[in-house]
């Protein structure tokens, strides 16, 4: 945008800033007029500055140039433009070099806030809530103008404050004491605008705050297509406008009522550095006017007293700085709270190339519940898989299907008992869990290539025709030719040459995805209800594809559906309530005991019978 900006032409460029005046006019119409008067007086004060100290110089020269001492002002006047020009060079390489080094400053920033999403091994520590604020947030704030104008701004400001302990040497050599009250009051500026900037960036920015993330939440929606649909349905318009001005100042009231006090304080002092700075500007002329003061001297005295003013807060270089600073702070508290390197990043584990075959699944005792809840989800739960075995977990909603799958993937990490995948325990050992290829209810569609979306489930592991071959068994050859990139086409509208794909469509990429798995070397293949949002035939379907197809591998499907898991050689119903397996056995045995499965089974099959299917294949023949 910016790029763009600076080659768009002078007059589209002059209508730009016509516009961003406007905005702010009609934002803040008061603070705007206060601003266009502060900024015409400093313009003022620079202006009367050049003049006078032209003014100043030439008066003096007046009076001295005709003497012997003054022929060395010709090689002064050389040594000031070669000064000027090299100070020039030096700033436009400065701005060069920053842009290049923020570049893969910014990448790194990037790569140290993914990390942290990334490395931990269980979803425990992304589950909990803060540390996702903390993440979203800092997310968030890297994409900041004011971090990057931190990140590029950083030697603009050590020029600055080394330029500025030059000049507190000069005038030292004049008084020392007059740089010493001068820099002190400076100090003094600095560090209330600083603890003000802290309390601003810490409280609005940093910190998690629920209005602010509730109007970004707004603003965001606001121009979402997805949600485009119901906002207009729904007529929802104006009350989300009105929710977002109302979170954005109630985010904003954070800061607003701790600056009241501290506004005073910094006029106060601003008062008294003007006071200092006009008193030595005072004396200087005294000294000079009185012969105290080499007359050549002046003009530097004048100058260096001035130059002291980068002791105080610098404006948005600071800010940005400083928003640099406390965003690195928030940083690597959270590195380390997660156990990360400072700022280096940590080694991922490169994935490994598993064995192959199919691998068993012992689970003794199991007991697991999640922190935000009172109640174990799983109490003692235990479960023999043998290698191959096809084995459907089934129960009620929220009985904890998905929770077991979790464990038996090491994504958490139980409170008693054991999870062991292939003898290994696939919470510690990366291996093992790489070895349970999971497709979720909620799998990803990634916005990426076909290919990729294919291969993540081999990542790494197997080649091309792995991705070719498992599209070509989860019947997706149709979905391939309708692709106009084929398998470099974007499965996502918002890139270019993209393109979206229907609920049945994205069912074969996962179904691809997980065979993939399978070729590339897991040895134990879940499917959680990848299926369930489509009808109970074409469910039934894809899962005795599905069998058919990973014959020999250890599978477990998970459904609601009980006639669609019926083909599965073994069947297990986790019981809610007891958080334990209260049936085991083949689709004839539990229908035959006629326990919990039997009656929902049979309920099932009713249900589709009466709503038009054949009950053969809701299973009601079984
Ligand atoms: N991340 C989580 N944090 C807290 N509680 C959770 C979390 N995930 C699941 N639960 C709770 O744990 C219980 C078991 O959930 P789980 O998703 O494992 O059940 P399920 O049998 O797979 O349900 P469904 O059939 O509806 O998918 C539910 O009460 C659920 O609300």
């Amino acid at each position: 945008m910016g790029e763009a900006d600076d080659k768009a032409p002078l007059l589209e460029r002059l209508t730009g800033f016509g516009t961003h005046i406007r905005l702010m006019w009609t934002v803040a119409p008061g603070w705007s007029t206060f601003c266009l008067a502060a900024s015409l007086l400093g313009v003022a004060c620079n202006i009367a500055n050049m003049i006078v100290v032209g003014r100043l110089v030439g008066a003096l020269s007046a009076v001295v140039l005709h003497d012997a001492a003054a022929r060395p002002l010709w090689g002064w006047f050389v040594v000031f433009a070669v000064a000027a020009v090299l100070g020039q060079i030096s700033g436009a390489a400065m701005t060069w070099a920053g842009a290049r080094t923020s570049a893969g400053y910014r990448a790194r920033l990037d790569e140290l806030i993914g990390e942290a999403g990334l490395q931990p091994a269980d979803l425990g520590t992304l589950e909990d809530e803060k540390t996702a604020q903390r993440l979203s947030t800092l997310a968030e704030n890297s994409r900041s103008w004011l971090l990057r104008f931190g990140m590029t701004g950083s030697w603009e400001f050590l020029v600055t404050k080394l330029t500025a302990l030059g000049a507190a040497a000069v005038v030292f050599s004049w008084h020392w004491w007059v740089p010493l009250v001068i820099i002190a009051c400076f100090v003094l500026v600095s560090r209330q605008v600083r603890g003000w900037l802290d309390e601003l960036l810490d409280n609005v920015f940093e910190r998690p705050n629920a209005d602010r993330q509730r109007a970004d939440y707004i603003s965001r929606l606001m121009i979402h297509p997805e949600a485009a649909k119901e906002i207009r349905v729904f007529g929802i318009a104006g009350w989300l406008e009105q929710r977002y001005v109302r979170s954005w100042h109630a985010a904003q009231d954070v800061f607003w009522p701790h600056t009241g006090r501290r506004r005073l304080i910094l006029i106060m002092v601003m008062v008294a550095e003007a006071l200092v700075i006009g008193g030595s500007l005072a004396l200087l002329g005294y000294q000079a006017y009185v012969g105290a003061v080499a007359v050549g001297l002046v003009t530097t005295y004048l100058v260096a007293i001035l130059g002291l003013e980068a002791f105080g807060p610098m404006g948005d270089v600071e800010s940005g700085l400083m928003r640099t600073t406390v965003f690195l702070r928030n940083l690597v508290s959270l590195r380390r709270s997660l156990g990360l390197p400072d700022l280096r990043p940590a080694e991922l584990p490169a994935p490994t190339v598993p064995s192959g075959g199919a691998l068993g699944i012992e689970v003794k005792d199991l007991t697991f519940g999640y922190p935000s809840r009172t109640e174990p989800t799983l109490r003692g739960l235990s479960l023999e898989v043998p290698p191959g075995q096809s084995l459907a977990v089934v129960g009620v909603n929220g009985a904890g299907k998905s929770t077991l799958i979790k464990l038996i993937a090491g994504l958490y990490r139980p409170d008693q008992g054991s999870v062991r995948v292939g003898g290994g325990d696939p919470f510690v050992d990366v291996d093992e869990s790489g070895r349970v290829a999971v497709v979720f209810q909620d799998f990803v569609h990634y916005p990426l290539s076909l290919r990729d979306n294919v291969a993540f489930g081999a990542m790494g592991r197997a080649g091309d025709d792995v991705a070719a071959t498992a599209l070509q068994r989860a019947a997706g050859d149709e979905l391939l030719a309708a692709l106009g990139d084929g398998w470099d086409t974007p499965l996502s509208k918002d890139f270019e040459g993209g393109t979206d794909l229907s609920g049945g469509q994205w069912q074969r990429v996962a179904l691809a995805r997980a065979l993939a798995a399978v070729a590339g070397g897991a040895g134990v293949l879940v499917l959680d209800e990848p299926t369930a949002a489509l009808d109970v035939r074409a469910e039934a379907a894809i899962f005795d594809r599905f069998l058919d197809l990973t014959h020999g591998v250890t599978t477990i499907l998970v459904s609601h559906r009980l006639s669609t898991v019926r083909r599965a050689e073994r069947i297990v119903v986790l019981d809610g309530n007891t958080g334990r397996i209260s049936e085991d056995g083949s689709h004839q045995e539990l229908m035959a005991a006629g326990g919990a499965y039997a009656e929902m089974f049979t309920l099932q099959a009713r249900r589709f019978a009466l709503a038009g299917g054949t009950g053969d294949s809701a299973g009601a023949g079984a």
